[in-house]
Parts: C-alpha cells; sequence; structure tokens
C-alpha cells in the first residue's frame, strides 16, 4: 500500500523513525483509512523494556513520526494536491506529549491518528497507540513545517 513516507524526497529519508533510507531506523509506513493516518509496527525483542513488554522511548518514537507523516498529508489533503507535487511540506516536531496508559505487550501495534488542528504553519495531531483493542499510549504531536534553514547553523 502506498504511505506517505514513501514519497519523502531522498534528502529528507534519513530519519531514525521515518526514513526509508535509514537502515536501522525503524522505516513507519502510514497510510490513511478514511479521516484516521493508520501506522502498524511490530517491535522487536531488542525493544524491551520489562520482559515481554515494549520501551517507552519506542513508543513515543512511533507516535512522533506517525503524527509528523500524519501532518504533511493532512496539509496536502488540506489543499487537494497530490503527496508528489511541489512545494513539498516537511514537518519536524515542536512537542511531543505521550501518556502511557497500559504496558505496550511485545506484538503487532496500530497506532491511529487523527488531525485536532490545522493552522498556519502548525498541525496537532492526536496518536493512540493499540495492542490488539487495547489502547495502550496515547500522544499528541505539534508538527511545525521546517524552516528552510532547518540544520543550517
Ligand atoms: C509527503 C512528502 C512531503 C515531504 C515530507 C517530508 C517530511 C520529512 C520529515 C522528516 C523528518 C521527520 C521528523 C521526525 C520528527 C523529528 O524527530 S524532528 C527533530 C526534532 N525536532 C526538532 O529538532 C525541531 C527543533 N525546533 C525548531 O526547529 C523550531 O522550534 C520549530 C519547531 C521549527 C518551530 O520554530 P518556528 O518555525 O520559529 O515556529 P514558530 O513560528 O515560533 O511557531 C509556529 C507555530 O508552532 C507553535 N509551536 C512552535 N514550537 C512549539 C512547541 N514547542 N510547542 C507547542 N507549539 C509550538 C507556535 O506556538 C506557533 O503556533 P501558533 O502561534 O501559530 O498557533
Amino acid at each position: 500500500m502506498d504511505a506517505f513516507q514513501d514519497h519523502y524526497p531522498e534528502n529528507v529519508s534519513h530519519c531514525y523513525g521515518c526514513g526509508s533510507k535509514n537502515k536501522h531506523g525503524h522505516q513507519i509506513k502510514t497510510h490513511w483509512e478514511g479521516d484516521e493516518t493508520v501506522t502498524r509496527f511490530t517491535p522487536e525483542p531488542y525493544h524491551t523494556s520489562v520482559p515481554g513488554f515494549a520501551y517507552g522511548g519506542l513508543i513515543a518514537s512511533l507516535i512522533d513520526c506517525h503524527s509528523t507523516g500524519t501532518a504533511a498529508a493532512a496539509m496536502y489533503r488540506q489543499e487537494g494536491r497530490d503527496m508528489d507535487s511541489l512545494p513539498a511540506f516537511r514537518f519536524v516536531t515542536g512537542s511531543l506529549h505521550v501518556d502511557f496508559l497500559k504496558p505496550t505487550p511485545l506484538g503487532e501495534l496500530t497506532l491511529r491518528g487523527t488531525v485536532k488542528e490545522i493552522k498556519g504553519r502548525k498541525v496537532v495531531v492526536e496518536c493512540t497507540v493499540f495492542a490488539g483493542d487495547v489502547a495502550t499510549a496515547r500522544g499528541e504531536v505539534v508538527a511545525v513545517q521546517m524552516p528552510e534553514s532547518f540544520g543550517q547553523s
């Protein structure tokens, strides 16, 4: 299935969470299901916190990149534009808040995101992590369109 991340330009495809060019990273893939965005990810045994359960930092990074991808896709959708069209929307994380509701087991996880607000260069995304039917974590991300100067000192 066509994922948002498949449309990221090569020069922004190195992110540890979502970059297809980062062989050590999570390489998450996110797509629309109606008005929700969905990512499926299965943690590896080395993502363990307490045996049998996933490390919270992993959960946070999945929420982070799921949400920045959602932000970009939502902007394209709002403008009725194809994700390959120019100018490209590139988002970075301004703020990442995570509530860990229950221990998250090692096994397939589903992240479901909704767009709470689009205002100027900012998109606020809410994201819930499910293990089966159980919501184990909930996050909110403020994603901001990346300034042209990003990465330059
Ligand atoms: C599909 C194909 C397309 C291509 C698609 C490519 C995508 C390819 C991305 C790859 C990459 C992935 C990314 C992964 C996620 C990281 O891991 S990104 C790395 C971690 N994040 C960073 O390093 C960001 C560092 N911070 C910054 O550079 C700057 O603080 C920011 C976030 C760009 C914001 O600075 P700014 O541009 O000066 O923003 P500013 O004008 O002050 O604020 C704009 C709005 O955002 C709000 N805001 C800014 N910061 C915050 C904050 N911390 N808390 C709350 N609100 C905030 C402001 O309040 C303001 O809102 P309004 O007042 O308009 O309501």
